[in-house]
C-alpha cells in the first residue's frame, strides 16, 4: 500500500471536532458459507478526513460494498470481521443520527412527488424538537441543494408510470439520507446505472454539499467506473483488488505511482479505465496486482 503522504495533515485533522475522522487498520473480513469460509478482505488499512471524499473503487467482486458495510457497521450475522476501526482516534460507535447510508438501490415510493418523498421522510427523521414548518423548510433546502427543484413536483415513478430520471432518483435518496445531516456519509455505487454526465452532476453536488450547509462532512463512496471530470473530484483513492488494498492515497498522486511502478497511463486515456485494467485479474489479460502492490507495500 501506498504510504500516507499527508501523514502531516492526518494528525492536524485528528482533533478537528466538527467531523468524523475514520480510521480502520488490518481489516479482515470473512464470510461463512455452507461451503466453508470465505476471505473477501485482507487486511486493508486507510482513513477518510472531513471534508473530503474518498473513493473506493476497484473490479466488480473485489470488495467494495465490504469495505463500505464494515466502516458503516452493517455486516450481516455471517461474516467474521477483525481489525480496528477508529472514530476521531476512538474505538467508539457513531453517535445517532451522525452517519448516513445511501445504497445501490432506490427504494423510494413511486406514487409520491419529489417534494412528498423528502417532506415525509423529514417528518419522520428528524427531531420533535423542530417544528412543521423547520421539517418542511429543511426538505425544501435539501432539494434544493441536491439540484432537484425543476422536478420538486414531479411524480417518482415507476414500472408502466414513467416519473423522474434515473439519475433524479438517485438525487432523491441521497436528499432523503442527508436531511439529518449527518457527518459521516457512505455511498454506495451512488452512480450505477447513470450516463456519464447525470453521473457528473450526482458526483459534484455530493462534493460540494458543503458549500450549501457548511457541515466539513466526511464521504466515502464506492464507485464503479468514474469518467476522469469525476474522478478529478476525489480527494483520496482506495484501489482493491481481491480485497486488498493495491492504493491508498490522494487521487491526484495515483497516475504518478502506477507510472512509477511501470503502468503509465496512456495519452489521453482516462486514468480509472487504465487502474481497473491494469488491477482486474478477472480475465487473465494484465499483470499481477501484487506484483505493482508489493511494490509500496
Ligand atoms: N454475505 C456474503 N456471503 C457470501 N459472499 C459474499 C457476501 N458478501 C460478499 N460476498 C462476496 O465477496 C466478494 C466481494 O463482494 P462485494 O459486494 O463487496 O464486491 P464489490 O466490489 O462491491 O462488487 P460489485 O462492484 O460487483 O458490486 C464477492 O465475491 C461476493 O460474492
Amino acid at each position: 500500500m501506498q504510504s500516507n503522504r499527508g501523514g502531516n495533515d492526518v494528525v492536524r485533522t485528528m482533533g478537528d471536532e466538527d467531523g468524523v475522522f475514520l480510521t480502520w487498520e488490518d481489516l479482515w473480513v470473512t464470510v461463512n458459507g455452507k461451503k466453508g469460509s470465505k476471505s473477501i478482505l485482507e487486511g486493508v488499512t486507510g482513513y477518510a478526513r472531513p471534508g473530503e471524499l474518498l473513493a473506493i473503487m476497484g473490479p466488480s467482486g473485489c470488495g467494495k460494498s465490504t469495505l463500505l458495510d464494515t466502516l458503516a457497521g452493517r455486516l450481516g450475522s455471517n461474516t467474521r470481521q477483525l481489525g480496528e476501526i477508529l472514530i476521531n482516534g476512538h474505538k467508539q460507535k457513531l453517535a445517532f443520527g451522525t452517519s448516513a447510508y445511501v445504497t445501490q438501490d432506490d427504494t423510494l415510493m413511486t406514487t409520491l412527488t419529489v417534494r412528498e418523498a423528502v417532506y415525509y421522510s423529514a417528518q419522520l427523521q428528524l427531531p420533535d424538537s423542530m417544528s412543521m414548518s423547520e421539517k418542511k423548510e429543511r426538505a425544501e433546502m435539501t432539494i434544493k441543494e441536491m439540484g432537484l427543484q425543476d422536478a420538486i413536483n414531479t411524480r417518482i415513478g415507476g414500472w408502466g408510470a414513467k416519473g423522474i430520471s434515473g439519475g433524479q432518483k438517485r438525487r432523491v435518496s441521497i436528499c432523503i439520507e442527508i436531511l439529518t445531516r449527518p457527518k459521516l456519509l457512505f455511498l454506495d455505487e451512488p452512480t450505477s446505472g447513470l450516463d456519464s454526465a447525470a453521473s457528473y452532476y450526482v458526483m459534484n453536488r455530493i462534493a460540494k454539499l458543503d458549500q450549501w450547509d457548511g457541515i466539513r462532512r466526511t464521504v466515502i463512496a464506492s464507485i464503479h467506473q468514474p469518467s476522469s471530470e469525476v474522478f478529478q473530484l476525489f480527494h483520496n483513492l482506495c484501489l482493491l483488488s481481491s480485497g486488498r488494498t493495491v492504493y491508498f492515497g490522494p487521487a491526484s498522486e495515483a497516475n504518478e505511482f502506477f507510472a512509477s511502478n511501470g503502468f503509465p497511463c496512456p495519452t489521453l486515456q482516462n486514468p480509472s479505465d487504465h487502474f481497473l485494467k491494469t488491477i482486474n485479474k478477472d480475465f487473465g489479460k494484465v499483470s499481477d496486482p501484487w506484483l505493482l502492490c508489493s511494490v509500496v507495500c
